[in-house]
């Protein structure tokens, strides 16, 4: 089976652990009502929704059922916020990636800040779980980021900042097939769950640092910017840096997230 193919721009929306099961599939319909302006019709951007584990199902329904209704799939992709590296078997609370692709899922985000802090995720065990979801047939959404705020000197910053994301970056991409296709999320830690996000210069260099890292491969690679990611960043100059957004809080609201696809759309045309 194919890998998924990735589009030149990405909105990926993560709900964490915010929405009540109900509020998430209330959620989801607004996104694809038309009236709200949300699903385009381009095909060079696409978005995707990840919700919690418990509401996979739901959704999957949900999407399911716009492709009954429209004949065509919803133009929106199904995520899970992490899962475990191996399919099947005595691993009491994981979550399968083979279980998450039957039920629609084609990416998978991994290795997040919150993760990391709070349940000591290694880059080895994120890299293990990039190579389960693309043996999946899944992609892997790896987040990377520095820690620590940038100091005075910003070339400082960055060099540190690069340096910290290259482990991950290079752990994942020796445990993914060349072919397979990737994303990374730059989310630095200290911007995340902020009033505002990191500077745009900041996010501009890292990511090409970032891109850096990463080189020539055979399977495609997009690199996105998350971290208090909301209206206003994008026409602000992040588009000309990173290849998508990766939202949070503020993409709980659907008014934020029709103007941030209409910046990323006035951005392509
Ligand atoms: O961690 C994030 C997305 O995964 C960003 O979350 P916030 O935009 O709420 O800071």
């Amino acid at each position: 089976m194919p890998y998924p193919v990735l589009p030149e721009k990405l909105l990926l929306i993560s709900l964490k652990m915010y929405f009540t099961p109900e509020r998430t599939q209330t959620y989801l319909h607004e996104l694809l009502n038309p009236a709200n302006q949300i699903i385009t019709a381009n095909p060079n951007l696409l978005l995707a929704l990840i919700p919690d584990f418990l509401t996979i199902y739901p959704c999957s329904q949900i999407l399911q059922s716009y492709k009954t209704t429209h004949n065509k799939p919803a133009p929106l992709l199904l995520g899970a916020q992490d899962c475990f590296w191996e399919s099947a078997g005595a691993y009491t609370g994981e979550v399968s990636p083979a279980s998450l692709h039957s039920l629609g899922c084609s990416i998978v985000e991994l290795g997040h800040a919150e993760r990391r802090a709070i349940f000591h995720e290694s880059d080895a065990e994120t890299a293990l779980k990039a190579a389960a979801v693309c043996a999946n047939n899944m992609l892997p959404l790896v987040c990377i980021g520095e820690i620590t705020a940038p100091g005075p000197v910003a070339s400082a910053a960055v060099g540190l900042a690069v340096e910290e994301c290259a482990v991950l970056v290079r752990a994942v991409l020796a445990a993914i097939p060349a072919d397979a296709p990737v994303v990374f999320a730059y989310e630095p830690v200290w911007a995340i769950g902020k009033p505002v996000p990191a500077g745009v210069d900041h996010v501009a260099a890292v990511v090409e640092g970032i891109r850096g890292v990463i080189g020539a491969r055979v399977g495609a690679v997009r690199v996105l910017y998350g971290g208090s990611a909301g209206p206003g960043l994008w026409a602000g100059g992040l588009g000309k840096a990173v290849d998508g957004m990766f939202l949070g809080r503020f993409a709980h609201e659907i008014g934020g997230v029709r103007e941030v696809v209409r910046e990323v759309e006035e951005s392509m045309a």
